[in-house]
């Protein structure tokens, strides 16, 4: 059946890769598996027939047959529980490669994404450059702990894992700040992410989609 996901018609991310559909492109390439793609405008995304799929009004949902999913970390782990490549077949090892995509959305990401909110809605505040240098106190805690965890290995747990790329897309919200620089083996675990196969043709179709809608 026809693979259906959802995607902004004019990415903020400029290509970059960095909006959430990004790294359901990549779980879809991971699994060999083909989609299609609805490009939506902001207005769209708010309108009845987005919001019955996505009562936000956000990006990305996924579409096939009768499923319809929004959530971009309940998608990866539907397309890893459907198709081979993203989950461990032990179950004690695709449990905690479960876990890892939970701990990238829910202990990763929030602190990241308040650093993005903090630089693009609060930067003119009277309090912007504290409150900016506590949040980032906290990015950098829970870095060196997912640092001290990786240590040397390729990826968080055994092999290549759907928690793996939700954590690599997370980390890439911190791309080119200097932040991540300061932890080097973080930074080559995001660059092993982005050097994998599934992750440049996956990083080349969302950017086909800026660079249609730029020369438009
Ligand atoms: N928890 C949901 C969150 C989805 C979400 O945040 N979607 C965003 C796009 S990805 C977030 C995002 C947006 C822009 C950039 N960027 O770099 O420009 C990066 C990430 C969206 O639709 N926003 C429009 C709206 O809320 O009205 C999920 O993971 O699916």
């Amino acid at each position: 059946m026809t693979i259906t996901i959802t995607a902004f018609e004019r990415s903020p991310d400029r290509g970059r890769g960095l909006a959430r559909d990004m790294r359901v492109r990549w779980a879809l390439e991971e699994a060999a598996q083909p989609y299609d793609v609805r490009l939506l405008s902001f207005k769209a995304m708010k309108e009845p027939a987005h919001l019955a799929l996505q009562p936000f009004g956000q990006i990305p949902t996924y579409e096939e047959g009768d499923l319809a999913l929004f959530e971009s970390g309940a998608i990866i782990l539907h397309i890893a529980e459907h198709h081979p490549g993203l989950l461990p077949d032990d179950k004690n090892a695709r449990a905690r490669a479960i876990a890892w995509i939970f701990a990238a959305v829910s202990t990763m990401e929030p602190v990241i994404v308040d650093r993005e909110t903090a630089r693009f809605e609060e930067g003119k505040e009277s309090w912007y450059e504290e409150h900016l240098a506590h949040v980032e106190r906290r990015i950098r805690k829970r870095l060196g702990e997912l640092s001290a965890r990786l240590g040397d290995a390729e990826w968080l747990d055994g092999n290549f894992s759907a928690g793996d790329l939700q954590m690599i897309s997370v980390l890439l919200r911190l791309k080119g700040s200097e932040i991540l620089r300061d932890y080097p083996n973080l930074s080559a675990y995001v660059e092993r992410g982005e050097a994998r196969t599934a992750y440049r043709r996956a990083f080349a179709a969302q950017k086909a989609v800026f660079l249609a809608v730029s020369a438009g």
